[in-house]
This record gives C-alpha cells, structure tokens and sequence, in this order.
C-alpha cells in the first residue's frame, strides 16, 4: 500500500517498515485528492491504513474548506490573546461555566492526576444549552463560549468562530471519506451525529510555555486517548524547534509528529474506536513535552475535538454497523489492540457519549466540577479538591 508524501524533510522516511504496529512516522494524506472521482480511489486506501493502523496522520492541502489566510489571522491573535492581563483572563474562567468552557490557568489541568503545564482558552463551536432542571446532567456539557472582552482584543472573537465553523465543515466531511475507507456508504457513520443545531465541537488555544531548569515535569499533556471521533489540532511552528505531539505506536515507542507547514494533524478518539465494531480504527495514546528547556518561545497549538451525538451509547446494539469482511480482515492482520496507560474512556461500554465527555472533563478540571457537578465531583474526588488542577 502507498501513502501519499508531502515532500518535506522533517518526515522520517522508515515509514511502517516492519509492520504496521512499528509504524515510525505519520503519514501525509493529501485532502485535495478526495475531492474528484478520479483522484478519490487513491486517497482512500491510505486513509484506511491509516484508521486501522496508524490512528494519526497529517492532511494537507485542505485550502479548499479551510482557508489558509483565516488561519494566519487566528495565528497572529495568539500571543496577544496569552499576553492579555491576569484579571481579564481569569474574568472569563472555566469555572463560570458549567460546560468547562472557558479560561484555565497554568497547571489548572490533570491528564491521570497529573498537572498538565499549559494555559488554554477552551472555546467551542456556537451552541445553546438544551438542558433544562430535571434533564440529565451531561446535556449540560455543551453550551455557550467565554470570549474576552472584545476591545482588548478587537476580532479574535469573529475570526476564532469562523475558524471553529470551517474546521467543524472540514470534520464532517472527513466522516463521510472514513465512512467510504471502511467500506460503507458515505453516510454510513450518520447514525452517530444529531441534527447540526443538536451538536457542537469543541476547540482551544493553548500555549506550552518553556519549563526552567528546575521544573519537575516536562508533562505539556499527559498520555491519553481523545474520546471524540476526530481530533485536528493545528501545531503551530515556532520560532525554535519543538517536538510537538508525540504517538504512540503499539510497541510501546513514542514518534515525534513534529509540525508540518501547511497541514492538520488528525487522529481518532475513542467514541471512533467503540463504534467501530471495538477496534476496527484504532485510537491512538498521544502526549505533548513542554519546550525544550531554554526554548526561546512557548509551544503554541489550536486543538479541535469533533463529538458524535450526547446520546448516543456507541455500543447500544442499535448501533452496530456491519462491516464488509475485507475490513474485518485488515483488522484481523494488524492485531488486537494493546493497552496503555493512558486515559482510555473505557466508559463507552455502558454510557452515552454525554456522560463520557462529562466524567472525563470531571476529572481533568475538578475545581469546574465541584461548582457545577457536585454529585460528581464528590464520586470522583471524595477526599475534596486535590492540590493541583484548580481552574481558577
Ligand atoms: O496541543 C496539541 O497539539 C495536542 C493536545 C492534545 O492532545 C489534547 O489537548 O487532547
Ligand atoms: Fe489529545
């Protein structure tokens, strides 16, 4: 099988040199190829390899559906936005918001009870709450966005939005080629997804800032699964070099997935994994190292999470999707999946998405949670809020 490279030197070139399971780079697919009838069948058989054995590649040449020169806007915000004063930042916290949207501080993150060192603005597409008392607690984890105050930093807003609507279009395309890769219909993951008014997909902006001499972690984020279906996080180049996310693959090692001008990085969430018959794609554990210390500038990135549905339980039987059997075989050859110690979400089981996304954010912005959840907060933290990972 051929995978469609980028010619771009940082690509380590030993890609799936033994076996898919040892795979040592992430593969460049270029989106532009899905587009016509003629280039498609090209790029679906390296998109299948990738959702089966990879979990992670890089997608290029998406000008078409997002626009190059709106990214170059969102990027010039960023450092200002960072830049902006402590009290303005903390006006729009996370903890104002019971749908964990908002500002959280340095070290106000766990990834598996461990502090995460990044600031981030948590950001999502635009969405009206459709709880109400009495309704269950997790459709309140979608809801309105917290935007600082426009003057002090006139159209980040408008341009974060358009960002978010363009990346969500790009996601919800990109279902419908990962439908095609495993054999089924275009439309054949719709089952997943509620009527666009019903769903919202989340985004944040995130600076790593470079750790000093005596910093005690490296941990940027922790090891962990995403839950969602997709994952596009835009790395930005920085002025220095950085490792950026790291995968890994299923020996164990962790590869580099260094930035690549000009592409997304893609991998698949847990949600994808469980609705796929258990398995057929594979969600990939993934971690970010803070800056090499004496960086000259911090780690900056736009992760996106795109949901399925907060309703749906991926493995109620009436969601079952039958899969033709040359995909099953694929799956059979690459091998069952192994643990980790990541973060896993092994909650997909038994509970509807809702409830997975709501424990998981639980757990990682405790303090959030104590304020707005607090039947959960105490199931979860009964010995009260733990030292670190306060959102204020
Ligand atoms: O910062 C990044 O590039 C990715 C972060 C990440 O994996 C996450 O927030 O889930
Ligand atoms: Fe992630």
């Amino acid at each position: 099988m051929t995978i469609a490279f980028v010619n771009f030197p940082v690509i380590i070139l030993s890609i799936m040199s033994e076996s898919s399971k040892n795979f040592s780079s992430i593969p460049i697919l270029d989106y532009s190829l899905s587009l016509s009838s003629s280039t498609k069948p090209t790029f679906i058989p390296n998109l299948r390899n990738a959702l089966i054995n990879i979990g992670f590649l890089y997608l290029s040449n998406t000008d078409a559906v997002v626009d190059p020169a709106l990214v170059e806007s969102l990027k010039s915000y960023i450092p200002k936005l960072f830049a902006l004063a402590q009290d303005e930042k903390d006006k729009i916290r996370m903890a104002n918001s019971p749908h964990f949207l908002g500002y959280s501080r340095l070290g106000a993150e766990l990834t598996k009870g461990k502090t995460d060192y990044r600031e981030q603005f948590d950001i999502a597409t635009e969405h009206v709450s459709r709880w109400r008392p009495g309704d269950p607690d997790f459709w309140n984890v979608w809801g309105p966005s917290q935007y600082p105050d426009e003057s002090l930093i006139p159209g980040f807003q408008q341009t974060m939005k358009n960002y978010l609507t363009q990346v969500a279009a790009l996601g919800t395309t990109f279902i419908t080629l990962i439908a095609e890769a495993l054999g089924l219909p275009s439309d054949g993951l719709s089952r997943f997804y509620d009527t666009p008014d019903r769903m919202q997909h989340r985004g944040k902006v995130v600076q790593y800032p470079v750790p000093s001499e005596r910093s005690i972690s490296n941990q940027g984020v922790g090891p962990h699964y995403d839950h969602q279906v997709l994952h596009e996080p835009l790395q930005l180049l920085q002025a220095s070099p950085h490792p950026g996310i790291q995968v890994q693959n299923l020996t164990g090692d962790w590869i580099d997935a260094p930035p690549i001008p000009g592409t997304f990085v893609i991998n698949f969430g847990r949600a994808l994994e469980f609705a796929t018959n258990l398995g057929i794609v594979r969600a990939t554990s993934h971690r970010v190292l803070s800056p090499p210390v004496g960086s000259s500038s911090p780690r900056y990135s736009v992760p996106f999470f795109h949901n399925i549905a907060l309703d749906v339980r991926v493995r109620d039987p009436k969601y079952e999707i039958e899969f033709p059997p040359e995909i099953l075989e694929l799956r059979d050859e690459r091998g069952s999946l192994s643990q980790t110690d990541s973060v896993n979400y092994s909650e997909f089981e038994t509970q509807p998405s809702g409830m997975v996304q709501l424990m998981g954010r639980v757990k990682s912005h405790p303090d959030v949670a104590q304020r707005h959840y607090p039947a959960l907060f105490q199931r979860f933290f009964p010995d009260g809020l733990p030292a670190a990972g306060s959102a204020y």
